[in-house]
């Protein structure tokens, strides 16, 4: 049996007048699922995430959260959802704990003390809860965001960039808790980023997106798949033996060729097993250089490579 959808786009287009800026998008997001949402700047992330939570109007298609449709049952498709668009507003003078406390009154429905203190637990905020929001980090601060965005137990997590201006220990520490707060509450996360790096590491379905249309949805199974194969130069002398001894065996794996090297798409077992041939050959090996991973390639020629 399938499983249900939390969210759902249909056919979603928008167009600001005679421009179509999202075009015909069609995508499920499941429970425990981290769906990430990747294109270029400009492609229309931040457009179709505006549509997702009602900021803005859809022109054509429908857009259904828990089966309520955002446009025909605002209230009922709203309450599900728990969003980031921008940088959550916090005060700095509060603590984490009482800002929390602040969002929760405003929450639309009744938030218990239990609550606050099960999501402080859910971004590792425990230590610090009770210190004033300005002497967090801005990791710290993205955490106490998402806490804020989960006081209301929704099923679906809306988060726009959510690692934009953090350094990689930021970004490694969003990551993961994004990851375990989807996978612990069964929670279906969609996220957007123009970083494929970061999605392949945070998600578990991938769209690409680029001019307002969907032009890829692929398991980030798949995609390491297709990432397990590397463009690899193989820098040797003499490079015409080289070429002999790898000729038979690998021939369809090579790329390309220079003066004084190979250029092979190889899996990583390969470059061991080329290499010992290599030498065991009498061929000098000088250097193995991974050039880039295939998925890289494919995302840099989808996108033009404008990451
Ligand atoms: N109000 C508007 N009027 C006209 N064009 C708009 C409007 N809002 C967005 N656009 C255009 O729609 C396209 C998509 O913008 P959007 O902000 O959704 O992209 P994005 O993928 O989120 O990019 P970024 O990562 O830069 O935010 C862009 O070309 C943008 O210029």
């Amino acid at each position: 049996m399938e499983k249900t959808p939390v969210a759902e786009l249909i056919n979603v287009k928008k167009r600001i007048g005679k421009t179509t800026i999202i075009d015909d998008i069609s995508l499920k997001v499941y429970p425990g699922e981290v769906f990430g949402f990747l294109g270029p700047n400009g492609a229309g992330k931040t457009t179709t995430i505006r549509m997702m939570v009602g900021l803005m109007d859809i022109t054509e298609g429908e857009i259904l959260i828990h089966n309520n449709s955002v446009e025909k049952n605002f209230e009922k498709a709203i309450a599900h959802i728990g969003g980031i668009i921008e940088n959550p507003e916090m005060y700095k003078f509060l603590s984490g704990y009482d800002n929390l406390v602040h969002y929760a009154r405003m929450a639309p429905e009744k938030v218990t003390k239990e609550r606050i203190l099960e999501v402080v637990k859910l971004v590792g905020l425990e230590k610090n809860i009770k210190n004033k929001v300005g002497s967090y980090s801005l990791g710290m601060r993205q955490r106490l965001g998402l806490a804020q965005a989960l006081l209301h137990s929704p099923s679906l997590l809306i988060l726009d960039e959510p690692t934009n201006g953090l350094d990689p220990a930021g970004i490694r520490e969003i990551r993961n808790y994004i990851r375990k707060i989807a996978h612990e509450e069964n929670l279906a996360v969609f996220v957007s980023s123009h970083l494929l790096a970061e999605m392949q590491r945070m998600c578990d379905q991938i769209g690409i997106i680029q001019n307002g249309k969907l032009i890829s949805v692929e398991s980030v199974g798949d995609f390491v798949g297709s990432c397990s194969k590397k463009n690899v130069r193989f820098q040797v002398s003499p490079i015409s033996e080289a070429v002999k001894v790898l000729g038979a065996p690998y021939d369809s794996l090579i790329t390309g060729q220079g003066d004084d090297y190979i250029d092979m798409t190889v899996s990583h077992e390969h470059i061991a097993e080329i290499n010992k041939l290599l030498v065991l050959n009498d061929v000098d090996v000088y250097s193995i250089v991974t050039l880039q991973s295939t998925l890289e390639e494919k995302f840099l020629e989808i996108t033009g490579g404008g990451q």
